[in-house]
């Protein structure tokens, strides 16, 4: 009993020196639509963002909510239908991506960060809009303009509300929606990881952290001990080229590159799966995912069975 009381103070000690260095800076984190699925772990990583809010860190949430759109669509007869990653976005599907992302996903979350004793407020259209964008337009390599829909990108982000609510100790909750700059009156439907990119980038966030549901980047993806712990931006590119990172992790990546190259120190992609995944990224040496920035070396040591890997200052 006393060796274990005394290992809870160790653990506490060694959080210490992280506490002090991410105190009163941003981290941005992104909830996937595959993380929230699971009660159980949604529940472990709400109370880690309440952790953080309580020890003097800025956490910021920005999500998804993917599977749940795609089950309301599919509720609703209408067929979802993706174009380049992309879900196709009618006026239709855009009401129900709204009412889900904000009155349903949003709501939620706030309610069970209140539950766990942390405050939390959603800044969305309903509340207060903070994300603006334009629509998005990708071309064929031909040159014949995609059509997305209502499927926008994020061109401006008004900081002040959501530094307002972290400085009154309110961790602001965003849904992945803009308000189309041209027509203030409609929304544009927004991949999360991007829209996430750009509020850390806005708030020259210290982390992004991507929670998902793979352990990080695997260098064989059926191959949990594959992991990548650290990589550096060439690197990145470098797997991206060998089409070792594909599918939902290219977005992913590409927002940690366009948010390192715009100031943010460091990003992470985690298993939001793991109970206390991010306590257990951000307050150990460790950390259990893959942590890409600037000044780090690419490091493809596979972890021994405990899990260990060598120690990086993160
Ligand atoms: N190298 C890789 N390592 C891990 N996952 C990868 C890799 N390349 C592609 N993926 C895929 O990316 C997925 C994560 O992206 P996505 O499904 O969009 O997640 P989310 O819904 O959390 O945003 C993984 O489940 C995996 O199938
Ligand atoms: C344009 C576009 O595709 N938007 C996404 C927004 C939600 C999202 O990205 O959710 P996850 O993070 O759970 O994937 C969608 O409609 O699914």
């Amino acid at each position: 009993m006393h060796e274990e009381a005394i290992r809870k103070a160790d653990v506490l000690i060694a959080a210490l020196g992280y506490i002090r260095k991410f105190h009163g800076r941003f981290t941005v984190i992104k909830l996937g639509g595959s993380v929230m699925e699971d009660p159980e772990s949604l529940r472990a990583l709400l109370v880690d963002i309440v952790f953080m809010q309580t020890v003097g860190m800025r956490p910021v949430v920005v999500h998804g909510g993917g599977k749940a759109i795609t089950a309301a669509m599919e509720k609703a007869g209408i067929t979802p239908h993706w174009v380049k990653g992309r879900r196709y976005t009618d006026d239709a599907t855009l009401g129900i991506v709204a009412r889900v992302l904000a009155e349903e996903i949003n709501a939620d979350i706030e309610r069970h960060i209140s539950k766990f004793g942390g405050r939390a407020s959603g800044l969305h259209h309903k509340t207060h809009q903070c994300l603006y964008g334009r629509r998005l337009l990708l071309e064929e390599a031909d040159g014949t303009k995609v059509d997305l829909g209502r499927v926008g990108e994020v061109t401006e982000v008004d900081v002040e509300p959501i530094e307002n609510l972290c400085l009154a100790g309110v961790v602001p909750l965003l849904p992945s929606l803009a308000e189309d700059e041209d027509d203030e009156t409609k929304l544009l439907n927004v991949n999360a990881d991007t829209a996430a990119a750009a509020v850390a980038q806005a708030l020259k966030a210290e982390k992004l952290v991507f929670l998902t549901d793979t352990p990080g980047i695997l260098r064989d993806r059926n191959e949990p001990s594959s992991l990548i712990s650290s990589l550096t931006p060439a690197g990145c590119r470098e797997l991206i080229a060998e089409k070792v990172i594909d599918k939902g992790m290219i977005p992913k990546v590409e927002a940690c590159l366009t948010s390192l190259e715009a100031g943010v120190l460091k990003t992470h992609i985690i298993d939001g799966r793991v109970r206390h995944s991010l306590l257990l990224e951000i307050f150990t040496d460790s950390g259990i995912g893959t942590v890409i920035g600037n000044d780090l070396a690419d490091d493809v040591t596979p972890r021994t069975p405990a899990g260990r890997k060598p120690v990086l200052i993160r």
